[in-house]
């Protein structure tokens, strides 16, 4: 029977990449041309009356997402890398993860202050990493419109941290237990 939403083409594959995670591998919803349709047009859906000016995406799986809904958008991406990755002068945001800690960075130049920004990852867990994609984007002078996930993993309050910051929160189908 063919999938039919987003939530059905997500495969989960336990203890990857430590004991005891339930991971929610999104490369079989990509992979499908049908699914990366359904994806780029749910996670614009809430924003269409905003006005955007750019999408910022978070490495590595928000490259994949934030590059189709810009360009769906008809505007330009921004990626926020993990460190030592960007050439040109950066600042830089450590976060803790739900299974580790990392460092993220966003070229100082790469928007203009004031520019509406959306970002997009594919999933929500912690939210360590997207908290420190907005603390970077509004480092750089920028309004965060709202944050889009794929995933929400609820159990892991990530929604409810970004929430608690007045951060507006669309994710497409949620994982409860992790
Ligand atoms: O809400 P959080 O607890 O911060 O977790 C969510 C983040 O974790 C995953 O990325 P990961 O850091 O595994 O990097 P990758 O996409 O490069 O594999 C996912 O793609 C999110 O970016
Ligand atoms: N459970 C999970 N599945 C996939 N990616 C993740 N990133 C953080 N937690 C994750």
């Amino acid at each position: 029977m063919q999938a039919r939403t987003v939530r059905d083409y997500i495969r989960t594959i336990p203890d990857f990449p430590h004991e005891g995670i339930l991971f929610r591998d999104v490369t079989t919803l990509f992979a499908d041309a049908r699914g990366m349709r359904l994806c780029v047009d749910q996670l614009l859906a809430p924003f269409a009356g905003d006005r955007i000016d750019a999408v910022a995406g978070l490495e590595a799986r928000g490259f994949i997402l934030g590059g189709a809904v810009a360009h769906q958008l008809g505007c330009g991406f921004v990626p926020i890398r993990k460190k030592g990755k960007l050439p040109g002068r950066t600042f830089a945001q450590d976060y803790d993860l739900e299974y580790g800690k990392a460092t993220v960075e966003v070229h100082a130049d790469a928007l203009e202050p004031g520019a509406r920004v959306l970002l997009v990852d594919d999933l929500l867990a912690t939210g360590g990493t997207a908290r420190a994609g907005i603390a970077l984007l509004e480092r750089l002078g920028t309004e965060v419109v709202g944050c889009a996930f794929v995933v929400d993993l609820p159990d892991l309050g990530g929604r409810a941290a970004l929430e608690a910051m007045g951060m507006p929160v669309h994710a497409l189908c949620s994982f409860e237990g992790g």
